[in-house]
């Protein structure tokens, strides 16, 4: 089995909150003591109100804390703090690192997006980021991209520093043996688990299958 963990990604909108918690219920208990367990929940809702992030946070905390899952909020410190999540994911073009561990202090877990720069990545982990996220590794329906990376930038990252790293972007159970082999701490998936034709607690078994071979 793997040491790589699974980081699962809301969808960018969420219509019916409680039908969503109820999905996502019958996925956490796919994971749970497989190879497939959930890690982190991040919340990535996108252009919603705050009140929208705040509903979503109410019913999905719960649920990650009954399965000892790590809930990160997107973008918002401020969110992340009034949700009580245990931390937040930043891009190069949200709010900076040092402003966000302000607001969260120094127990959150922050996240920070380096694309395909191993220079970003050190800035991150010198200024204390949790870990480093790397990508797109594959072309990916569920955000509009601009940076490709390679898995040989996970390699390098594995064995530079002891900062974990994610890789995200396109990530399916069928691609993500190279970016297992080559380092990484997590994979972060969204459309391959919310998308797949046979339902999401099918693909936690496929993704299971995946995580569950040696590295
Ligand atoms: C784990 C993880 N990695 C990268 C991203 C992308 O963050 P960002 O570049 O800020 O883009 P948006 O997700 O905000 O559209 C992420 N969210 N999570
Ligand atoms: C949110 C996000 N960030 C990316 C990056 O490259 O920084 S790719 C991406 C989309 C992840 O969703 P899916 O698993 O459906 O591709
Ligand atoms: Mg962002």
């Amino acid at each position: 089995m793997t040491d790589c963990q699974l980081y699962l990604i809301t969808p960018p909108a969420i219509d019916d909150v409680d039908a969503f918690a109820s999905l996502y219920a019958d996925v956490l208990a796919a994971g749970a003591d497989t190879p497939a367990q959930i890690a982190c929940l991040q919340l990535r809702l996108k252009d919603v109100p705050d009140e929208a992030v705040l509903r979503a946070a109410d019913a999905l905390l719960p649920l990650c804390q009954r399965f000892d899952v790590a809930f990160l909020i997107n973008d918002h410190p401020h969110l992340a703090r009034k949700a009580g999540a245990d931390g937040v994911h930043i891009g190069q073009s949200d709010t900076p690192y040092d402003e966000a561990r302000k607001i969260l202090g120094p127990d959150a877990s922050i996240g920070v997006t380096c694309h395909n720069s191993t220079h970003l990545a050190m800035e991150a982990g010198e200024a204390g980021a949790d870990y480093v996220a790397f990508g797109a590794f594959y072309p990916t329906g569920t955000k509009q991209v601009v940076h490709r990376a390679e898995p040989d930038i996970l390699d390098f990252w594995s064995k530079a520093t002891t900062v974990p790293c994610v890789a995200i972007g396109g990530i399916t159970p069928d691609n993500a043996a190279p970016l297992i082999e080559a380092g990484a701490d997590f994979i972060a998936v969204s459309g391959a688990v919310w998308n797949a034709p046979d339902g999401p607690v099918a693909a936690m078994g496929r993704f299971a299958a995946v995580l569950g071979n040696k590295r």
